[in-house]
C-alpha cells in the first residue's frame, strides 16, 4: 500500500490490458475503421511498402484496423499478398490470398488460406503485423496472446509494420515487456 505510493507508473498485466483493449476496441469500431483508410495511405508512403513485391497481412476482424483495403490496394500495385493460417505448436504459415472464396474459417473464426506446402512464403518484403496495443515509444505491441507473430518475428529478417489507429496507440508501454516481445521497425499512427 504504503510502497505503492512511491512507483512512478504502474504496470498493467497484460491480460487485464487486452481484455481492457478489446473492450475499449469494440467501442472504437467506426473510427477504426475510418482511420483504416489514413493510415493505408501513410502505409503507400512509406519505403517498405514501395519496395515491397511481396506483402504479408491478415483478414481483419471488425475491432482491428481493416485490411481488405490494404490487400485490394497492394493486388492492383501487382504485389503479391499473403495470409497467416494457424499451425500446430502456435506456429503460421503464410500463404498467397488468391480470393475471398477460397478462404476457410479457423477455429478462431479467422478466415485462411488452405495450406499448400508448395506455396509457403515465410520471408515476405513486408509484415503488417497485428495488434491490440502498441507503445510508440518504443515499438512494443500486444497481441491476442496466442504468441503467433512474437514466434514468427523471433526468426523473420525482413521489414515489419504495424497500422495503429488512435484506440490503440499508447505512448509508452505500460504493460511488462518480455524478453520474447519483439519490437516493430515502424509504427504508423494516426
Ligand atoms: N486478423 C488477425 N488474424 C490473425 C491474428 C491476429 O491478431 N489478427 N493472429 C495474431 O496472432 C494470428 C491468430 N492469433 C490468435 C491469437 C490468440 C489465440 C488464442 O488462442 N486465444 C485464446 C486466448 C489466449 C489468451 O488470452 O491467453 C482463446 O481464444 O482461447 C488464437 C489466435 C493469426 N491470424
Ligand atoms: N519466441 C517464442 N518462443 C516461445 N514461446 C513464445 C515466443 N513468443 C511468445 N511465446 C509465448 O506465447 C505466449 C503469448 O505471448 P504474448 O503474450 O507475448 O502474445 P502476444 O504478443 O500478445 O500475441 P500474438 O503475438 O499472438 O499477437 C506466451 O505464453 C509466451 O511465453
Amino acid at each position: 500500500m504504503f510502497l505503492e505510493c512511491f512507483e512512478e507508473e504502474s504496470i498493467i498485466d497484460k491480460k487485464d490490458l487486452r481484455k481492457q483493449q478489446i473492450k475499449q476496441l469494440n467501442k472504437n469500431k467506426a473510427q477504426t475503421k475510418k482511420e483504416s483508410l489514413q493510415l493505408l495511405e501513410q502505409l503507400q508512403q512509406t519505403p517498405e511498402w514501395q519496395n515491397a513485391t511481396t506483402i504479408a497481412t491478415t483478414v481483419s476482424n471488425l475491432i482491428e484496423v481493416d485490411t481488405d483495403i490494404i490487400i485490394q490496394t497492394a493486388l492492383t500495385e501487382g504485389k503479391k499478398v499473403y495470409l497467416p493460417k494457424t499451425m500446430p505448436h502456435r506456429q503460421m504459415a503464410f500463404l498467397p490470398y488468391i480470393d475471398r472464396d477460397s478462404l476457410i474459417v479457423s477455429d478462431y473464426g479467422i478466415p485462411e488460406p488452405v495450406y499448400d506446402e508448395k506455396s509457403v512464403e515465410q520471408s515476405p518484403d513486408l509484415v503488417i503485423v497485428p495488434g491490440l496495443a502498441f507503445a510508440i515509444d518504443s515499438n512494443y505491441r500486444v497481441g491476442f496472446g496466442g504468441g503467433y507473430y512474437d514466434r514468427f518475428l523471433a526468426q523473420y529478417e525482413g521489414k515489419t509494420v504495424a497500422l495503429v489507429p488512435s484506440a490503440m496507440k499508447f505512448e509508452t508501454a505500460d504493460w511488462e515487456i518480455k524478453d520474447h516481445d519483439i519490437k516493430i521497425d515502424r509504427l504508423l499512427y494516426i
